[in-house]
């Protein structure tokens, strides 16, 4: 374990030794531009066994021209998932090129295909793909018990989704309206009773004979007690868990956790870490869980901080990270890593990545870092490198797709309690007082709403996804006029994201955007602050107006209790993923922690339903109008069908996408 010297940098405030080396002059061409800036401030000490590993060249990992040496502790052989394609004699090309999904045959190097038995059943299925039983009739009678007994079992019966699954033939086919580069990456396989698993890739994807190596934590004392530390590599968990009698099982997601084997030996890891896009509480316990996890649990020595986010690959000097220099930052907002916007250049990150050998790559950030990980992913692929990386969702507004929860969340809504109370005292203690608080949220209102049912002080809350007027008949003024009659005082909480379009009709400025290309929002807040008390002058009544920003003090504190749980428990998650040799977005399912397609959590995004409970919960809490007129509510239902519905290939069987429809409806988890 690398020990901090004295002379460590500080960095944003916390200790860490940078490593003094600039990546090796690469075979391959990084333009200069390219290369870290040497950083005087951070070449203080020379680091011997960080020298040494850093110039040593990553390995090009052709399977067949540059493989690894072979370890002591003896590798085994990971099942074959590679087959050849059926003799030609036995179809004609074309029949046979029909056959394969385009992802497939654009790369050769991994055609994967079912046993020859299999290919029988598939063909079975293919010819009776247009006759879904449950399509024609509906769902099939109940079976008596104990044949549904024997048909659940995953293992058992859905053959075609073995340990190490591969992409379905059916699911892939004329795969033509997504992109190419994209089709190749979707890996969905179906089993029984309309049973679909949205898979993540892994390296065998394209290093058919990476080796595997026992997992280390079998030796490892502390969890010497549990019952069955490794999960099942057949478990994975639902994206919807509320269902009826008949309803199929519908679309699941890789279950996380630790797996027997692993791709990666111990000394061979070189992880390294970055944070990207705004702050949020609870970075660094994500950062401390990382590089612990990986130390502990795995014994990996050689974990390295990448500075200001993307950027940080190809323009500054890594900075090593250990245990111990990491071991209280957890008590403190923002990243010692640092972040910024902007900058993601796909093809510089990479070529650092490679020259410096980094093997397992953990990006912590919001949707649009996760778009950026799926561009890692995707050049690392055709590179055909031996590199795991792992997306772990940040982002304050709670707007990543598929997982219950982001991170930071729960401190946010919390800390916004603050605000509302002062808004409150400060409204009630003047005549005809209002307090207004704005919260962050660009496109999705989770933090104003939850701030809002937790709070109960508060008379209003407005949020992206609900639009409202102001004048006139039903508008915000007549409710605003309203309430202070009633109660002499009133709390508007209001999302940094909400009335926009409002206020762009008012004041005639061009869109702005920040590096990253998010559209940057004009001060709703301030706005409405001023609307209102024009609003009151006119009418010649007396009110005041008490307006608290308090967005970046919410997202800059540290993680609360409930936040570094589940801080800790994502980054082990991410750990035991990047490990195993899958690439994924981390997060949790219905509860259950899950490994997600880069592809799901990039394409749509999370909102409030405003046809959902919580938001009715909501209005009823506050007696606030809806400001919705009937066709708002019909566009509002429309939207909510298709919200989380993925674009998937053209061809998949309609039984696939009942099974894609069924998930993504309305009408499940996210309501309670
Ligand atoms: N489509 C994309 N492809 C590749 N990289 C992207 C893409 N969108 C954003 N990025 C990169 O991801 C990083 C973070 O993006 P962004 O600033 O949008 O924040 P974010 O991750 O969405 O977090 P948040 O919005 O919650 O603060 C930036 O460096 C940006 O260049
Ligand atoms: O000022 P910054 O750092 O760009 O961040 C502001 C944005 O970041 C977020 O906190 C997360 O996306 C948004 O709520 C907010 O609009
Ligand atoms: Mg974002």
């Amino acid at each position: 374990m690398p020990v901090i010297p004295s002379a460590a940098t500080r960095f944003h405030g916390v200790k860490l030794s940078p490593t003094s080396e600039k990546p090796p002059r690469a075979a391959h061409k990084t333009s200069a531009a390219a290369r870290p800036a040497p950083d005087p401030s951070l070449t203080l000490r020379p680091h011997h066994h960080h020298r040494r590993s850093l110039t040593h060249r990553a390995p090009l990992l052709n399977p067949r021209k540059n493989r690894r040496p072979r370890s002591t502790s003896r590798p085994q052989k990971a099942k074959p998932r590679l087959r050849l394609p059926k003799p030609a004699a036995k179809r004609s090309e074309s029949e046979f090129l029909r056959s394969r999904p385009l992802a497939l045959l654009m790369a050769s190097s991994h055609i994967i295909l079912p046993p020859d038995d299999d290919d029988e059943e598939q063909r079975r299925l293919e010819e009776e793909e247009d006759e879904d039983p449950w399509a024609r009739s509906g769902p099939p009678p109940a079976a008596p018990e104990h044949a549904v007994k024997a048909a659940l079992p995953f293992s058992a019966t859905c053959v075609r989704i073995s340990r190490d699954s591969y992409p379905n033939l059916r699911a892939l086919r004329n795969a033509s309206s997504v992109s190419l580069a994209d089709a190749a990456y979707v890996k969905i396989s179906e089993g029984d009773f309309g049973y679909v698993l949205d898979d993540v890739p892994h390296l065998v994807d394209h290093l058919p004979d990476a080796p595997t190596y026992p997992n280390p934590l079998q030796d490892h004392p502390a969890y010497s007690t549990v019952k069955q530390y490794f999960v099942n590599e057949d478990d994975t968990v639902p994206q919807k868990v509320v269902v009826q009698k008949n309803s199929r099982r519908g679309v699941h997601f890789r279950r996380a956790g630790p797996r027997q084997k692993v791709y990666f030996e111990s000394d061979e890891v070189k992880a390294c870490i970055v944070t990207c896009g705004g702050l949020c509480p609870g970075l660094n316990t994500v950062i401390r869980e990382l590089v612990c996890g990986l130390a502990h649990m795995y014994n990996v020595s050689k974990i390295y901080g990448i500075q200001n986010g993307y950027k940080g690959f190809y323009s500054s000097n890594y900075l090593t990270l250990t245990p111990k220099s990491v071991d209280d930052i957890h008590k403190r907002g923002g990243t010692v890593l640092g972040t910024s916007r902007g900058g993601h250049d796909t093809k510089k990150i990479v070529d650092n990545i490679q020259d410096r050998g980094i093997n397992q790559v953990y990006i912590i950030g919001g949707d649009g870092t996760q778009k950026g990980a799926y561009e890692i992913f995707k050049e690392i692929r055709k590179r055909g490198l031996k590199v795991s990386v792992a997306g772990i969702p940040k982002t304050i507004d709670n707007d990543i797709a598929i997982i219950d929860k982001s991170f930071g969340f729960d401190t946010a809504v919390e800390e916004a309690q603050r605000a509302i109370d002062s808004a409150h005292v400060e409204a009630f203690s003047a005549e005809n007082g209002i307090g207004l608080v704005k919260l962050m949220g660009r496109y999705s209102g989770f933090i104003a709403m939850y701030a809002t049912l937790a709070s109960r002080d508060v008379d209003c809350c407005l949020i992206p996804e609900s639009p409202f007027y102001m004048d006139g008949e039903g508008g915000l003024l007549q409710y605003v006029e309203r309430r202070l009659k009633e109660n002499k005082h009133m709390v508007i909480v209001v999302a940094e994201g909400a009335g926009q379009d409002l206020i762009a009709k008012s004041l005639s400025t061009s869109e702005q955007q920040d590096a990253s290309g998010n559209k940057l929002l004009l001060d709703i807040g301030l706005w409405l602050t001023h609307k209102i008390k024009d609003h009151f002058k006119s009418k010649k009544i007396e009110m005041t107006i008490k307006y608290i920003d308090p967005t970046y003090m919410i997202r800059a504190i540290p993680s609360n209790a409930s936040d570094n749980v589940y801080c800790t428990l994502l980054a082990h998650s991410a750990i035991h993923g990047a490990m195993a040799g899958y690439s994924f977005t981390v997060g949790n399912v219905n509860g259950r922690h899950a490994y997600i397609p880069f592809y799901r959590v990039t394409s749509t995004r999370n909102k409030v339903k405003i046809t959902d409970r919580m938001w009715a919960r909501l209005l009823s809490s506050t007696n606030q109008p809806s400001f919705l007129s009937q066709k708002d509510i019909d566009e509002a239902k429309e939207n909510d069908r298709t919200a989380n519905k993925p674009p998937l290939p053209t061809g998949l069987s309609h039984h696939v996408a009942n099974s894609f429809d069924q998930s993504a409806s309305s009408s499940s988890n996210s309501q309670i």
